[in-house]
């Protein structure tokens, strides 16, 4: 079962985290998982600090009365856990499934270790089967929308619920059809050279661990060697 790799993974990951860890976390359906053992642990007497990577896991922690920090508070964090769509074999991800990439980069990029859960289904040998997600300002996304296409893929507004899926910023996502992705570096660069673009879901280098559950209730690691 998906539910129980899934699971798997996000516990094992939370085995990393000692008293006094300032802790993000992530978004999804895996990091949940890793949100609700945090909140056994701090039950249990584990002491730290979190911070979220969006509004529903800030939720989540705080029914769980794991102590919530203002980003701003904190100067660096030491381990985020947090899923992906898609991780290839260099730890290169595509996040943002979840609409919160925006956040979860700015607490990656903030964190000395980012740990990535996952069950089987995530692992590729080439990123881009998952659609790529962009963050896109509302102002003038029409316009945004054709320069994605313009780099190859078939850009697609996300909806939910029958109307335009809006982030905890207020933006919108635009779900980025390319297919296999040759160069994930010159894509990230390409799609940052848009001016609509507030910032797209390839987390380049920035994973140090890959925590990937089996549904033989196996685990798998990967370590980054960079
Ligand atoms: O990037 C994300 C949210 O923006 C999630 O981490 C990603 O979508 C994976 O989610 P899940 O664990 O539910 O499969």
């Amino acid at each position: 079962m998906q539910v129980e790799s899934k699971r798997l993974a996000a516990v094992e990951a939370v085995k990393e985290i000692k008293d006094g860890m300032v802790v993000g976390l992530g978004t999804g359906s895996t990091a949940y998982y890793a949100i609700v053992e945090i909140g056994r642990r701090v039950a249990e007497g584990l002491r730290i600090r979190a911070v979220a990577t969006s509004v529903q896991s800030e939720e989540l922690a705080v029914s769980l009365h794991i102590p919530i920090v203002p980003f701003a508070e904190v100067e660096t964090i030491d381990v985020t856990i947090d899923g992906a769509d898609e991780a290839d074999g260099a730890l290169h991800l595509i996040k943002g499934g979840g609409g919160a990439l925006l956040r979860e980069k700015i607490v990656a990029a903030s964190s000395k270790r980012l740990i990535i859960v996952a069950d089987a289904s995530k692992t590729v040998v080439r990123l881009g089967r998952f659609p790529l997600p962009v963050e896109v300002v509302p102002f003038a996304h029409e316009l945004t929308l054709r320069k994605l296409a313009a780099l190859g893929c078939e850009p697609v507004i996300r909806q939910k619920d029958g109307t335009q899926f809006r982030t905890d910023n207020g933006n919108l996502i635009v779900d980025c059809h390319f297919g296999a992705i040759h160069d994930v570096e010159g894509l990230g660069l390409s799609l940052h050279g848009i001016p609509g673009v507030v910032e797209h879901g390839l987390f380049i280098g920035m994973a140090d661990k890959l925590i990937v559950g089996h549904e033989d209730g196996s685990i798998r690691v990967l370590t980054s060697t960079r």
